[in-house]
């Protein structure tokens, strides 16, 4: 007989996640635990976050991309930190709207993004909600001994760079919600972005061997620039008028009436899960070369000085934001 499709707990570990298990270490998704042998020369860096409905994702978003970005805004914090992910736990909160179609559409996003960033499920857990859908994941990763980059570490008189673009996460967000006139192509581009975030994974080793202190972009720029410049004890400058923006951003950007308000917007709005580091100012031709042979943008936005907190520059001139970034409440 045929399996039925119901979208409860064992049916969806042994249909929809089994398949996606590593093939030792995650013990056939039928234990306790999951066990890994340990990696001589190397350190287990560990990360989690969640995505909850409403708060993260939008209800109308499809279940494929909701666990892509899942896996995704993960493997954006290993690859701040150098490392180069392997596995991950995951751990589900299915809402009423979450029936089998839906949940076959999760697995099949993370399926995907398995094959594309080479990592596999582990284990984790399966419940279900009368309230929204929220998802967690603990990414995994390896990174080689006393290697890894952390927040703290800049030094004065080094530059501040980061990675591909910024703002195209917020913009997403209100080109998802319909809040955004432009062109159908424009729309969905930056729809595409905050639904599913390209992690800078092939840029971890790059930043693990010239960073002297590295965050992912999450919360937005200003505000994770500013959690280098704490975690540092130093100041850290971020010149507004050089943020790398997309095609997309700048088809919005060239119709706003207040430019510097538009450039804090992007600025402060988060979602864009690229790497902001700062190294010294000798390994800038180098990075800028490794960049380029990898096809990312690479942008020097500022400069680490003697002092404390990020100080913003519009025009040459210090300005105050109203605020840096997304905190949850
Ligand atoms: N509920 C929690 N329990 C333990 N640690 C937490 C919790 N929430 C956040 N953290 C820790 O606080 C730090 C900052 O978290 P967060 O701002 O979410 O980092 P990120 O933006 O890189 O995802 C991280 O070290 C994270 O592991
Ligand atoms: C529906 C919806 N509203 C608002 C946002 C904007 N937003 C929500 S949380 C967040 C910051 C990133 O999430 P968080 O849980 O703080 O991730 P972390 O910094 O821990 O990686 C942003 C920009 C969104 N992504 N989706
Ligand atoms: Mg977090
Ligand atoms: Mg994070
Ligand atoms: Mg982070």
């Amino acid at each position: 007989m045929p399996a039925l499709d119901v979208a409860g707990e064992f049916e969806t570990i042994d249909r929809l996640l089994k398949p996606l298990a590593h093939p030792e270490w995650g013990r056939g998704l039928a234990d306790d635990v999951a066990v890994l042998p340990s990696r001589p020369g190397y350190d287990l860096v560990l990360t989690k976050d969640m995505l909850v409905e409403g708060v993260h994702f939008l209800p109308e978003d499809p279940m494929d991309t909701v666990a892509r970005k899942l896996l995704r805004v993960n493997l954006s914090d290993l690859a701040a930190k150098g490392a180069e992910p392997f596995g991950y736990l995951l751990a589900c909160a299915w809402s009423e709207r979450c029936g089998w179609p839906e949940r076959k559409a999760f697995a099949a996003g993370l399926a995907q993004d398995q094959v594309q960033f080479s990592v596999l499920l582990l284990g984790g857990d399966t419940v279900k909600t009368s309230g929204p859908a929220s998802f967690s994941l603990t990414g995994l990763g390896w990174v080689p001994k006393d290697r890894a980059i952390s927040r703290a570490g800049a030094q004065v008189g080094d530059l501040v760079f980061v990675t591909g673009q910024i703002g195209d996460g917020r913009l997403g967000l209100r080109a998802a919600r319909g809040e955004l006139s432009l062109e159908p192509e424009r729309i969905e581009a930056l729809a595409a972005h905050y639904r599913m975030p390209m992690p800078r994974v092939d840029f971890a080793d790059v930043v693990r061997d010239f960073a002297s202190a590295s965050v992912d972009v999450s919360d937005g720029l200003a505000a994770d620039l500013t959690h280098i410049a704490t975690a540092s004890g130093v100041g850290l400058t971020m010149n507004l008028n050089v943020l790398p923006l997309s095609t997309a951003a700048q088809a919005w950007f060239a119709d706003r009436v207040d430019p510097q308000l538009s450039l804090e917007e992007l600025a402060t709005g988060g979602d864009d899960y690229e790497i902001a580091f700062t190294a010294h100012p000798r390994h800038e031709e180098a990075l800028r070369h490794l960049a380029e042979s990898r096809f990312l943008r690479l942008t020097r936005i500022g400069e680490v000085t003697a002092g404390t907190g990020l100080t913003v520059l519009y025009d040459d001139q210090p300005i105050q934001l109203a605020r840096t970034g997304w905190t949850h409440g």
